[in-house]
């Protein structure tokens, strides 16, 4: 199923109504096209498949780590529609000298930061995408996140990061899974 504005729009009006506020009131009239858009482009990667940035690579010769670390993004907790938002550091080892376009990881971690999210499953899905096209030796993503669930409201813990990781292949033992956390965080700390 593809975006839908029309029922976006009015979904977005019965909530205005629901909470308490008059959408026929003039700073509220476009209301409920301007979030449908939004919405659109928050959950953007609803409607791509974002390990096919992962099907255009080339030949370097090279089997040494590459790591593209402070991608920045932004994502949409499934449990409360409330943003998370902060870095991923993307690592790979590749195997028989297949390398992918740096900006593809970004692209990989956009695409699935854009959808109704839990930051581990998001987390996994961009680990597992390097491993089905590319079929590197080792893999290793890790996300920090500042949850608004966790900061405007709820528990309210301002300053609150979660860290995950997914490692695969030759990268899944604990002294990678150290060394990593040192290489993108350390300097951050
Ligand atoms: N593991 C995980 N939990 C998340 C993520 N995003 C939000 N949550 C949590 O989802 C949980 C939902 O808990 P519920 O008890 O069903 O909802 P709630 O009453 O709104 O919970 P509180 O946030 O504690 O007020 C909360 O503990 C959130 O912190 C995420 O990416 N991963
Ligand atoms: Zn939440």
């Amino acid at each position: 199923m593809s975006f839908n504005q029309r029922a976006a729009e009015a979904a977005v009006r019965d909530l205005l109504i629901a909470v308490g506020e008059d959408p026929e009131r003039e700073g509220l009239l476009e209301t409920p096209a301007r979030v449908a858009r939004a919405w659109k482009e928050l959950l953007s990667g609803l409607d791509e498949d974002p390990a096919k940035h992962l099907e255009k690579h080339f030949t370097v010769e090279t089997d040494e780590m590459v790591l593209v670390r402070d991608i920045e993004f932004h994502s949409v907790c499934e449990h409360h529609l409330l943003p998370f938002h902060g870095r991923a550091h993307v690592a790979y080892i590749p195997r028989d000298n297949k390398v992918t376009g740096l900006s593809k990881l970004a692209r990989v971690v956009e695409g699935y930061a854009r959808r109704p999210q839990v930051q581990e499953r998001l987390t996994t899905q961009i680990a597992q995408a390097l491993v089905e096209k590319l079929n590197p030796q080792g893999v290793c993503v890790i996300m920090e996140a500042e949850h608004l669930c966790m900061t405007m409201r709820g528990i309210r813990k301002t300053g609150a990061t979660t860290v995950t990781s997914k490692l695969c292949g030759v990268m899944n033992n604990s002294a990678t899974r150290q060394e990593m956390m040192t290489l993108v965080m350390g300097g951050n700390r």
